[in-house]
């Protein structure tokens, strides 16, 4: 049997027939306006690329509610400080990699920690509720918003005068930049000026601490990198968002007296790490017995990092945030200099990426089926390698994790976490 379409009797008297269409041209008019409105308040409210200067406050409005007694209360218990000396600190970022673990750490020693995350879809947004419930558990608590909402962080400065922010929320990766370069300026310069606006302007002023990278060391051959050396040949967009994260740092600093430290991470891997890095995906592959693609430089050339455990980094969070002085700003207005810091944060010894591959080989029990092939130019560098004599110097930094050891805690994370019924396919 056929099924009329639109629903409409067979064969309706003609007068019928007319008012019907009237009727119907009518509705069709009206759903059309309708939708084409519907259509304008969303694009307009909640899609609209926010423009670096537009009011930014209105993407408030897109998914995260927030306010009320409970959430402010779930937020002042969040950023309590428990011991003598502790401080307050916002972690934006809080759901990520690095940001989930220097939570925990600050919590654990009586610091205050309040998270902030936009919880993106970058990488499995279910890791980083994974995150997000072992930090409930510690009494973290997450905000859900973007460092771009304004009112936000505005609100939660009202709610909380934090001492210190500790700034992890940006867009990771080296290759993804040439797929996305929008989300790297929307978070790492974009999302990073509006941070500093808020923070220029409240009382007292934060001092900040905030994640750079080993990137900005772009094509420089002259190992190890020292803070004092060139970085002004990115080779990634993402490298370049995090060079002029320090230009803008140095501009904040200069003009408004806020203390900044600068972090340059050095490829950071561990338990609950990202699964875009390599050794991440690589474990995956294996286990799944799909080839993975080792990179090499010309002639064969070793590719190499210096890769970083997850809790040599954290301890160098925070000893950035325990050397951290005051801000010096007041109603908006620097009153004396104020500290400006850059610190590598590496682990001193690159290694092939070639051994990391046979390491996870041996932990994994698995043979891989390796693909080697040239690096493509598509942001990564050949070797990096940090001096890290400065932050040695300034806060006692002293990474102790080699990566055999470090992979060996990684391996026993993943194999549990994913075992436990979550994919890792994502
Ligand atoms: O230290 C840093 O500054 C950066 O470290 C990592 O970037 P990267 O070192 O490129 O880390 P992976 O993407 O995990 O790559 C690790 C190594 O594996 C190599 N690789 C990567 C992917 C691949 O398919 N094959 C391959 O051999 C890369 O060339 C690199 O030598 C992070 O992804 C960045 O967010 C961070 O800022």
């Amino acid at each position: 049997m056929l099924h009329n379409m639109d629903n409409t009797p067979s064969s309706p008297g003609k007068s019928k027939m007319e008012k019907r269409t009237r009727w119907q041209t009518s509705l069709q008019k009206l759903t059309f306006w309708s939708i084409l409105s519907m259509g304008v308040i969303y694009f307009v409210f909640f899609r609209a690329p926010s423009s670096f200067t537009s009011d930014t406050s209105r993407r408030s409005l897109r998914t995260y509610g927030y306010g009320g007694a409970a959430w402010e209360k779930k937020i002042r218990s969040s950023a309590a400080v428990t011991s003598k000396n502790g401080v307050s600190v916002l972690v934006t970022g809080a759901a990520g990699f690095v940001g989930s673990h220097v939570s925990i750490a600050l919590k654990n020693r009586g610091d205050g920690a309040l998270g902030l995350d936009n919880f993106n879809d970058y990488y499995d947004p279910s890791l980083k509720r994974g995150r997000q419930a072992l930090l409930a558990k510690q009494g973290v608590f997450i905000v859900e918003g973007d460092i771009n909402d304004v009112s936000l962080l505005k609100k939660l400065f009202e709610v909380v005068p934090f001492t210190h922010v500790m700034h992890l929320a940006a867009q990771a990766g080296v290759r993804y930049a040439m797929e996305n370069p929008g989300s790297y300026v929307h978070s790492n310069i974009a999302g990073f000026v509006n941070l500093l606006e808020v923070c220029k302007s409240v009382e007292p002023q934060p001092a900040i601490v905030w994640a750079s990278s080993s990137s900005v060391y772009g094509l420089n051959t002259k190992v190890p990198f020292s803070e004092k050396d060139r970085t002004d040949q990115p080779a990634s967009l993402y490298a370049a968002t995090k060079k002029a994260g320090e230009e803008i740092a140095h501009t904040y600093n200069h003009i408004y007296g806020l203390s900044l430290t600068g972090l340059r991470f050095f490829t950071v891997y561990g338990p609950w790490g990202r699964p875009d890095m390599a050794y991440f995906f690589f474990t995956k592959d294996i286990l799944k017995g799909n080839t993975i693609p080792i990179f090499e430089g010309a002639n064969h050339g070793t590719v190499a990092r210096d890769f970083t455990y997850i809790d040599d980094i954290v301890k160098g969070c925070l000893g950035a945030l325990d050397t951290a002085e005051k801000s010096t700003g007041s109603g908006g207005k620097k009153r004396a200099p104020a500290q400006l810091r850059v610190f590598n944060l590496g682990n001193t010894s690159p290694v092939p990426v070639t051994d990391l591959v046979s390491i996870l080989e041996r932990l994994l029990k698995v043979k891989a089926k390796r693909n080697v092939m040239r690096m493509p130019r598509n942001g990564d560098v050949q070797f990096t390698h940090a001096n890290i004599s400065y932050a040695k110097r300034e806060f006692g930094y002293k990474p102790t994790t080699n990566l055999e050891t470090g992979l060996k805690n990684f391996v026993r994370w993943y194999l549990n976490y994913y075992s436990a019924g979550k994919k890792a396919d994502q």
